[in-house]
């Protein structure tokens, strides 16, 4: 049953690449929700299915078996158009990379969203994002003039801007220092918090998932082990060694 605290819910999701004797089992039978309001950080070895979890879980990739439904809709049930639809209006998305263009100040780069949903974006708008970013007087500098901390803050501007119902981010600190890393994960703690925004992130480093409230652990593709509340970067370092070890 799904409620309507259940932001993304997946059922027995299983992802294969390939066929035949290339094929590979990414994902295999994968239950999980992300609520309303919770911080999930997905953690596990290299190959453990972390991208594909979440490129499943945003309707980025269609799934072999089982079901993904985001905000009460039923992904298999949607065409192309209207999964596009469904991304653009109710997802929101971080990379690692930043994503930003180059040649469009951070206003603009916040307003593209918008622009491609056939809104017109309001400036007043515009800059109180940027402003909840910590951005307000930078609306009028382009990505290669801000830093990469800053980069990261526009695109979750931009990644907001939307109100989606859920925020995925894809080692969104995997290219800062770890003090700009902090400052970033601050800022989606801060998010999930005052706004109730449902954040889900994947990252390999224990210390940004301690600013989660919860963390999933995939090992083979699989749900391997999950912390719940906000754990001790020594717990999360544990686990994730034992995970390691057993991958070994
Ligand atoms: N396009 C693809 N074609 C074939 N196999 C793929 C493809 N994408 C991923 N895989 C395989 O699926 C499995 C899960 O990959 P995935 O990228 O989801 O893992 P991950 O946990 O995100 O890894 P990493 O931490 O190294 O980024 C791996 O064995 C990977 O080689």
């Amino acid at each position: 049953m799904t409620t309507s605290t259940d932001t993304v819910r997946l059922w027995s999701v299983t992802k294969q690449y390939g066929s035949g004797a290339q094929a590979v089992t990414a994902l295999e039978g994968v239950t999980t929700i992300f609520s309303q309001g919770t911080f999930t950080a997905v953690m596990g070895p290299s190959g453990s299915g972390k991208s594909t979890l979440l490129h499943c879980a945003a309707g980025l990739d269609r799934v072999d078996d089982g079901k993904v439904v985001i905000d009460g809709t039923d992904l298999s049930g949607l065409n192309e158009t209207e999964l596009t639809l469904l991304r653009r209006e109710r997802v929101g998305f971080v990379f690692q990379a930043f994503n930003l263009v180059s040649v469009l100040t951070a206003e603009q780069n916040v307003a593209l969203p918008l622009r491609l949903a056939g809104r017109r974006p309001e400036r007043g708008q515009l800059l109180a994002a940027l402003g909840e970013v910590g951005l307000g007087s930078r609306g009028g500098h382009r990505p290669g003039e801000l830093s990469g901390g800053e980069q990261q803050r526009v695109a979750i501007a931009r990644a907001l801007i939307t109100r989606p119902a859920v925020l995925f981010a894809d080692e969104p600190t995997g290219a800062l220092d770890t003090k700009t890393s902090r400052d970033v994960l601050s800022l989606l703690r801060d998010i999930v918090d005052r706004h109730g925004q449902t954040v889900v992130m994947v990252t390999h480093d224990p210390a940004a998932a301690t600013y989660a409230d919860r963390v999933l652990l995939l090992a083979d593709g699989r749900i391997a082990d999950e912390l719940r509340g906000r754990a001790s970067v020594e717990t999360i370092a544990a686990r994730m060694a034992a995970l390691e070890a057993v991958a070994c």
